[in-house]
């Protein structure tokens, strides 16, 4: 198989729906995860116990294995956990830095108003593990939840035979509470309806592949949930001074998560065009996971796209909205000026995109399927509810009184105003 190249002015209807309304294989099982997530609300652990019988080829024993994460930690080789720890201090360092401070303010004479920011009680964490193992997803669930101050981190996370040591290492490094050995759309219905061995969290984050994130939206509505985090994406935008072959890692790199994910470079110059596509090819077939990687290259929202200028580009991937996006152009800065909608962005030929996956800090938990038009990543605030607050001193309310009771009035809300009426009028006769 050969990667083509594909200019943008020839992209038909079906092409562009195919590109912009991507849904990674999610719609075509909403049904069957349906029914899973259904059986494990109404029959709990034993459903648990059949889909991963059935899905994961495990039996399970112990559901819950949080004491098999510290001695993971305990048996790890040195370099291994010196690596988890430094992704983990950064992360945390980063997500720190992302803590709202409570505050109030006089917004008019005797008119204080606030924010004030909780932690959420209880939280689940998916931890993907299907056909790769994802420590640094544990990382990017997990710590950002404990500092927000979250009470309870759960984290569901597929069962093997052989449970990942590194997994279970960096779970017990981010901080969970709990760790259940359950995996695929039972583990998300088992976090948002509660089981015999599963307790019941108020929200869920984190990625996984489709049918993860069928079941994350097939419980939205019973269960917070952070946003769609499904197979992973990425659009390249290139120029001619761009490195053929750095863009093609790019996209190679993000295809062997899954051969659901999306992967695009676009650019306006012929000649980088053709050599990204060839790059590509070459590059897959000397990867472990050719085939995952060939799986994703094959997707209608996946290819190379030569674009008639930058700006056509730019249109693009704006409209794409990917998970990630990477810039390696002449004047990146300006190029990104000109996009709102991605989940997180790369600069320059030296921030690959695993940078952000494991290590400078930023989280990976991104929004997957356009989501990015509407939210960014995991982060602090994903783990905390605000409330507002405020104070009126008796000018206060005098100053606001007549604007309320005007609008109470029109509503048809009388007892709203005589509420206030009430007031205004007691404090007249104090004087
Ligand atoms: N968007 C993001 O922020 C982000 C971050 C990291 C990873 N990811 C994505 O996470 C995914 C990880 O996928 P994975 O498969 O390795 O692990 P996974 O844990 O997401 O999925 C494995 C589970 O899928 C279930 N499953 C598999 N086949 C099934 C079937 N036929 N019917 C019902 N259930 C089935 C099984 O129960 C299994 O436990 C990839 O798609 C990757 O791109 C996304
Ligand atoms: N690229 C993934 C987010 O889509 C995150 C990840 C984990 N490990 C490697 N990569
Ligand atoms: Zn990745």
């Amino acid at each position: 198989m050969t990667v083509d190249v594909r200019e943008l002015a020839d992209l038909g209807p079906a092409d562009r729906t195919a590109f912009f309304d991507r849904d990674a294989g999610i719609d075509a099982i909403s049904d069957d995860v349906r029914e899973i997530v259904d059986r494990v609300h109404e029959e709990g652990d034993v459903a648990v116990r059949e889909f991963t019988s059935e899905f994961d080829d495990v039996e399970l024993g112990n559901i819950e294995i949080t004491d098999a994460c510290e001695r993971a930690y305990d048996d790890l080789e040195d370099d291994v956990r010196e690596a988890i720890e430094t992704a983990a201090d950064n992360v945390r360092e980063f997500h720190e830095a992302q803590l709202p401070e409570d505050w109030r303010r006089e917004f008019g004479p005797g008119r204080e108003l606030g924010r004030r920011f909780r932690p959420i009680e209880r939280v689940g964490v998916y931890v993907p593990g299907g056909s790769a193992a994802y420590p640094s997803s544990a990382i990017m669930g997990v710590v950002p939840a404990v500092v927000a101050g979250v009470d309870h981190v759960a984290v569901v996370t597929p069962p093997a035979d052989e449970l990942n040591p590194v997994m279970l290492a960096a779970i017990h490094v981010a901080g969970a509470d709990a760790v259940y050995s359950v995996g695929g759309a039972q583990a998300i219905a088992g976090l948002a309806y509660g089981t015999e061995s599963i307790t019941r969290v108020q929200k869920i984050v984190g990625p996984g592949n489709k049918w993860v994130t069928a079941a994350k939206a097939a419980v939205r509505g019973d269960v917070e949930i952070d946003f769609l985090a499904g197979p992973s994406e990425v659009v390249v935008v290139a120029d001619e001074t761009a490195d053929s072959d750095l863009v093609a890692a790019e996209l190679v790199a993000q295809a062997e998560h899954d051969p659901n994910a999306s992967v695009v470079a676009v650019t306006d110059d012929a000649d980088t065009a053709d050599a990204v596509a060839a790059a590509v090819d070459e590059q897959t077939e000397a990867r472990e996971r050719e085939d995952v990687i060939r799986g994703a290259l094959d997707n209608d929202a996946s290819g190379v796209l030569l674009a008639r200028s930058m700006s056509e580009a730019i249109l693009f991937t704006e409209e794409y909205a990917p998970e990630h996006l990477s810039i390696i152009a002449d004047d990146e800065e300006s190029i990104l000026e000109r996009i709102d909608s991605a989940g997180s962005v790369f600069l320059g030929p030296n921030t690959p995109v695993a940078a952000g996956d494991y290590a400078s800090g930023t989280n990976h938990v991104l929004p997957t399927n356009g989501g990015a038009r509407v939210t960014g990543g995991l982060s602090v605030e994903t783990f905390l509810r605000s409330t507002t607050v405020q104070r009126l001193s008796a000018t206060g309310l005098a100053d606001i009184g007549d604007t309320i009771t005007a609008l109470a009035d029109a509503e048809g809300l009388e007892a709203h105003a005589e509420s206030v009426r009430r007031r205004i009028e007691d404090s007249e006769n104090d004087v």
